[in-house]
């Protein structure tokens, strides 16, 4: 049997599974706020990792960009808890000249929301610390994705 603790669940929406780890948490017994930043960085990495399917530092290493973070906002809404399974939702929120926003919506598995998180990174020459225009490739994956998702979302709807 295979136990993971982290998990792409679906990809359009592309959804990861995490289940809280004893050693995510601090001496109150719920997750530290340290490691918010791990769950959303992880996830956007994944994320990349099926826009260019392959491994996400190997994918923009090819393209030849890096992704820095230029901003990363958190809206905490209710605590996770050791064990507890939570799904992150991925959403391409805003494309921009040289930055984009990744929208990132925690749900546990009693569906109470847990986080929301919006992710601006910025697009930089792969071995240089400047900024560039998002690069065509990217920019196409971010754009077809968003509308995959939107027609995710209308078939769901006229199905209701
Ligand atoms: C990358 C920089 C050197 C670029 O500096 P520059 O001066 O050219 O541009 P700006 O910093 O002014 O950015 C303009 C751009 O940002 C948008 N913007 C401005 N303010 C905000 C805001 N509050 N929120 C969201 N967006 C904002 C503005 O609209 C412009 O976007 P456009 O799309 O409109 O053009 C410099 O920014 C820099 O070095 N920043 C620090 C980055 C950093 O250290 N982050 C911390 C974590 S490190 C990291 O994440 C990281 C990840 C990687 O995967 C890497 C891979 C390879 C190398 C390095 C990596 C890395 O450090």
């Amino acid at each position: 049997m295979m136990t993971s603790t982290e998990h792409v669940l679906s990809t359009t929406p592309f959804v990861v599974r995490r289940r809280v780890k004893w050693g995510d948490c601090d001496p109150a017994g719920v997750v530290y706020t340290v490691v918010f930043g791990e769950y959303v960085i992880s996830a956007a990495e994944l994320f990349y990792g099926m826009l260019f399917d392959g491994t996400p530092q190997k994918v923009k290493d090819r393209h030849g960009f890096g992704t820095p973070s230029r901003a990363l906002s958190f809206d905490f809404r209710s605590s996770l808890w050791p064990d507890d399974e939570f799904d992150m939702r991925v959403t391409v929120d805003e494309i921009r000249q040289r930055t984009y926003t990744l929208g990132i919506e925690a749900v546990t598995a009693s569906g109470e929301l847990a986080f929301i998180a919006k992710l601006t990174p910025i697009c930089i020459a792969r071995g240089e610390r400047r900024a560039i225009p998002i690069p065509d490739t990217l920019r196409d994956a971010l754009s077809s994705y968003r509308d995959a998702c939107a027609q995710y979302a209308a078939a769901r709807s006229s199905a209701s």
